[in-house]
């Protein structure tokens, strides 16, 4: 009888260590489990190292000096946080305002949606994604669309991931992922119908030059959109407590310098863009972009139990801890940053490439 018990107990306690482990929290069904949690490209033993010298780098975002260091560092940032990214949140790596009545996958999938459609493009057209993820956004814009889409990431891992999901998906023939700098692309000018970046070209040192390639690998009359992450005209540069929520986003997601919503046109007009609308999709009555985040408050901490587990019996590599306490704390600032409305991760710019477009001029020195 004793050795029954004994055998039903353990039973139980190895399945509840599966269902606390492998079930429990991917953010997607069939989505990515805790423990096939990795530093995407950088083997195991060196992830803490590489996350101390990330850490490091982003220290003062706004006075980064080597900027041209900046790509790679974003590379090492996507390596540590993809599959946490995915794990805990999806395969859409932005944000979208909540809808009343609609799941988090519907609101994702409808904000990405509103993008293709902006940009006005024909099934069989080719468009661009800049800053492409593992995809959701592409899966997502190709099967609404039926145009083929061509994805740029800085990161291998990311490449190889997405590449993955769509063949799973079916998608595969409408969707190719390229690795490379979106500052400086392998595309030929002039060669795409439309193009289009979610939360992406934030990373970007100078935003003028992201856009100038953009610009450049766009056939004449098409358009592009993106979504933007800016400081909102409530940001108050002489406001220690705004400073200190925007430093910390800035430093938990690799950015360069959070840039002023009014820099964004500006920009692309320099470019030789024609504006063609610019609104902050974050603004009402959208209703919160940030609920989500906060809702997930309770399954963070499960998932820092979790990543504490698999780290220390040397499943997951040994500075996915730190990288999880990173991103726990940066989810903190973001909100703090929608709920002041300082910061907004949606400011929408649509542009236009000219018909008839002259060279545009070569980047200035400093922007
Ligand atoms: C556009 C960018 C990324 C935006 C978001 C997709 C991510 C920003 C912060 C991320 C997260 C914060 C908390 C994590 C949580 C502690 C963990 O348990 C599960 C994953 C998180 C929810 C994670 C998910 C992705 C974000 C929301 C930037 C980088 C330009
Ligand atoms: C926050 S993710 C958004 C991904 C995708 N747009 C989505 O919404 O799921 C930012 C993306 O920009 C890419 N990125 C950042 N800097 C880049 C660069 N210099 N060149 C190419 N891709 C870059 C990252 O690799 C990552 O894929």
């Amino acid at each position: 009888m004793e050795t029954l018990t004994l055998f039903i107990t353990g039973a139980l306690v190895a399945v509840g260590i599966y269902w606390f482990l492998c079930v429990l929290g991917p953010a997607e069904r069939k989505g990515k489990r805790a423990v096939d949690l990795s530093g995407g490209s950088i083997s195991a033993e060196k992830v803490q190292d590489n996350y101390k010298q990330y850490w490091s780098f982003f220290r003062r975002p706004k006075e980064i000096e080597t900027a041209e260091k900046v790509p790679d560092f974003v590379d090492t940032f996507y390596n540590l946080v993809t599959d946490i990214y995915e794990w805990g949140w999806g395969q859409s790596f932005h944000f979208s305002p909540s809808i009343p009545g609609k799941s988090h996958r519907d609101a994702t999938r409808l904000h990405e949606e509103m993008a293709v459609d902006l940009i006005q493009v024909k099934p069989g057209q080719k468009i661009l994604d800049v800053g492409c993820g593992v995809g959701g956004p592409m899966r997502a814009i190709a099967s609404h669309s039926r145009a083929n889409v061509v994805g740029i990431t800085i990161n291998e891992y990311q490449v190889n991931r997405a590449r993955l999901h769509n063949k799973k998906a079916g998608l595969d023939a409408l969707c190719e992922v390229v690795c490379g700098n979106f500052l400086q692309m392998p595309f030929d000018d002039n060669t795409f119908d439309g193009a289009y970046s979610i939360e992406a070209t934030c990373h970007a040192p100078k935003l003028e030059e992201v856009y100038a390639e953009i610009y450049r690998v766009l056939k004449p009359g098409s358009m592009y959109v993106s979504y933007e992450w800016v400081t909102t005209e409530k940001f108050k540069a002489e406001d220690d407590e705004h400073v200190e929520v925007i430093q910390g986003i800035e430093r938990g997601d690799a950015l360069p310098g959070l840039r002023a919503y009014v820099d964004i046109a500006e920009t692309a007009e320099k470019v030789g863009f024609e504006i063609v609308k610019e609104k902050d999709l974050a603004a009402p009555p959208a209703q919160p972009w940030w609920t989500r985040l906060k809702m997930g408050r309770l399954a963070y901490w499960r998932n820092h139990i979790v990543v504490q587990i698999l780290s220390a019996v040397g499943v997951a590599p040994k500075g996915t801890v730190d990288v999880h306490e990173m991103l726990f704390k940066t989810a903190d600032f973001l909100t703090r940053g929608g709920e002041t409305g300082i910061f907004s991760p949606m400011h929408m710019i649509l542009c236009r490439k000219p018909e008839s477009s002259s060279p545009p001029p070569p980047p200035e020195e400093s922007s």
